[in-house]
């Protein structure tokens, strides 16, 4: 506290805020240069104390009595405050208990019991064990509570979304990548409203239509490269996604092979997956982003300022650039980008021109992986089952025949081929467990208590794999339990794309690329194992690996064209869509 250091008034010293308001509040003028320059304490003058400027009985004096007694009596009105504050948390709480979990050390708290991998599968085992769909943890003082069941998942994240639609401060992915325009990340508030508002406008179920004939594109791009190099089967994929990503992100024309676009989009999102790995230190310790590097723990510091914060940085900021020239030029496709530079004058905001750069680089790189995960876990699927890709295929040529490939207006006719998809989002999903949301509000869910600040993760995993939601032996790939009467009571785009007001704005534009693609594919290809030097087929593991989205660990397999017209008509789709754009 800051002590009044000049004449004594009534013989005792005030403090500095006592002082000062009371000195305002009863009509005192403090002259200009009365301040005590060294301390910075404000130090009145005896003239300045014996000469009040203001009348006494002025105007002012009612609030400034109130004033006064307001802060007289400040230690008991804040008393109060924290009384009703603590008996309003009480009513809120009652006697509810935080929900179970696995018991906890003083400070560090769960932190030892967290896994490293695969973390979605021990959080089903703990509700089992503790026989509750939600199940607490706290790291170091901050509350995690999973939820592991679509009840309580629909009912919090979906039901409750006002309160349930914050994200966590991730310092080792937002501050030191510099991933804060990046509106996955970003709090719950006016400046996501607006970015989730734009996002909408080219995403919406309507809009991502437009965006067929260049999905169609890139898939014909993908089959001809299968056919070309069809052990290249990854990249390819990668390239595909990338490629249609950035036509609509940026109306760019990506290169066959090694687009430094799509190098730069990769590096940027091996940036953002070291950020949310190796940054996770920083998300317990948020005070080692303000610590110098070499200070223990903080090194990926030096490794983010050098290596990572670049690529982000020209993901961000490079095919901006490149559609800002082509705007100049008149050579700019239409694009995402094109059409909100466009939109922007001589008025606009900084804010404004903000978005235009965040809204299509967020969108071009939560894109990519998740759109590969799909199509790599349906090769997976159709290697391992292959009756499935017989039943699939039946079903394509009896629909679209042989003298043509599947477009996306196919899909009412191909039911079997749309349980494929919503099958291979389920068997193995893209995120298994959901990115975190933050709770704002303490609130109470089936007897639990929930503090304000929890964050809420839905293990999609878990849900997509209980039999109560999804039928009968969830860990095999049976697209009938989509099928009327197959079993399946929740659909998977309910939770594979996450929760409430947070659900992935993509997915309408996600969902029709892999779709087109799996259809294409069928269509023209037959995927078998891949065989030893024995001739024995060596059949892949279900092996997963953790990145932005989880992916199958690379596996060997045979994609050959079902027949000659197959190969014919693959070929054929080079001449097809010379200049895809959307308007
Ligand atoms: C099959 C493909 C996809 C899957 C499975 C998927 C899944 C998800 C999931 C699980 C979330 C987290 C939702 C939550 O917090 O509750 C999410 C968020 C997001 N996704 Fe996707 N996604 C896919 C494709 C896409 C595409 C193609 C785009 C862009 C065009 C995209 C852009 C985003 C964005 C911007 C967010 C953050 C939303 C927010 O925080 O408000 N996603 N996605």
């Amino acid at each position: 506290m800051l002590l009044y250091r000049g004449p004594r008034e009534h013989g005792r010293p005030r403090s500095l805020a006592n002082l000062t308001c009371r000195t305002i509040s009863q009509g005192i003028a403090l002259r200009p240069g009365s301040l005590g320059e060294a301390s910075k304490i404000y130090w009145p003058s005896q003239d300045d104390l014996n000469n009040p400027v203001l009348p006494s009985m002025s105007p002012v004096r009612l609030p400034n009595m109130l004033l006064d007694l307001f802060l007289n009596f400040r230690v008991v009105i804040l008393s109060l405050c924290l009384v009703a504050w603590y008996v309003a948390r009480r009513n809120k709480r009652g006697d509810c208990p935080l929900p179970p979990g696995p018991k906890s050390f003083p400070i560090i708290g769960n932190l030892l019991d967290m896994p490293t991998r695969d973390e979605w599968v021990t959080f089903g085992k703990w509700s089992k064990e503790f026989a509750s769909d939600v199940v607490h943890v706290r790291i170091f003082g901050t509350h995690i509570v999973i939820l592991n069941s679509a009840k309580a998942a629909n009912e919090l994240l979906d039901g409750r979304s006002a309160i349930y639609s914050d994200r966590p401060a991730m310092p080792g992915l937002t501050t030191l990548i510099n991933m804060e325009w990046n509106f996955g990340l970003i709090e719950y508030g006016t400046r996501w409203r607006n970015w989730r508002k734009s996002f909408h406008t080219f995403f919406n179920p309507q809009a991502a239509e437009k965006f067929h004939p260049i999905e169609i594109e890139g898939v014909h791009w993908l089959l001809r490269n299968l056919l070309a190099t069809p052990e290249d089967l990854v990249h390819h994929m990668r390239h595909m996604a990338g490629k249609v990503i950035l036509a609509i992100a940026y109306g760019i024309d990506v290169a066959p092979r090694g687009d430094p676009n799509v190098e730069v989009a990769e590096k940027a999102v091996g940036a953002i997956i070291a950020g949310s790995l190796r940054g996770r230190i920083f998300d317990l310790f948020p005070f080692l982003v303000h610590m110098p590097w070499w200070f223990p723990g903080a090194g990926f510091k030096k490794e983010a300022q050098s290596k990572w914060i670049p690529h982000v940085n020209t993901a961000l900021h490079a095919p901006y650039e490149t559609v800002r020239r082509q705007m100049a030029a008149g050579t700019a496709k239409p694009s995402v980008a094109a059409s909100m530079i466009s939109e922007l004058n001589a008025k606009s905001s900084e804010e404004e021109r903000f978005t235009s750069m965040a809204i299509p680089a967020t969108m071009y790189l939560g894109a990519q992986d998740t759109t590969v995960s799909v199509l790599h876990s349906f090769v997976l699927a159709m290697v391992l089952y292959p009756e499935v890709q017989r039943k699939a295929q039946a079903e394509i040529d009896s629909v679209v025949g042989k003298d043509r490939l599947p477009d996306f207006g196919d899909q009412p006719l191909l039911p079997y081929v749309t349980a494929l998809l919503e099958e291979a989002l389920r068997w193995h999903p893209v995120v298994p467990l959901a990115i975190p949301h933050r709770l704002t509000q303490d609130d109470v869910y089936e007897g639990w208590f929930l503090p304000a600040g929890t964050l809420v993760i839905g293990n999609t995993q878990e849900i997509l794999h209980d039999e109560a939601n999804v039928g009968q032996h969830p860990e095999r790939f049976i697209p009938e339990r989509y099928l009327p009467g197959g079993g399946a009571t929740l659909r998977t785009a309910d939770v594979a794309f996450g929760y409430g007001r947070r659900i992935c704005p993509g997915r309408f534009m996600g969902r029709a690329t892999d779709w087109i693609a799996i259809a294409s594919i069928l269509s023209a290809f037959d995927i078998s194992p891949a065989r030893d030097e024995h001739g024995r087929e060596i059949i892949p593991e279900e092996i997963y690996q953790s990145g932005l989205a989880v992916q199958p660990k690379e596996f060997p397999c045979v994609i050959k064209p079902r027949s000659k017209e197959a190969e014919e008509l693959v070929l054929a789709t080079a001449q097809d869509f010379a200049e895809s754009t959307f308007s």
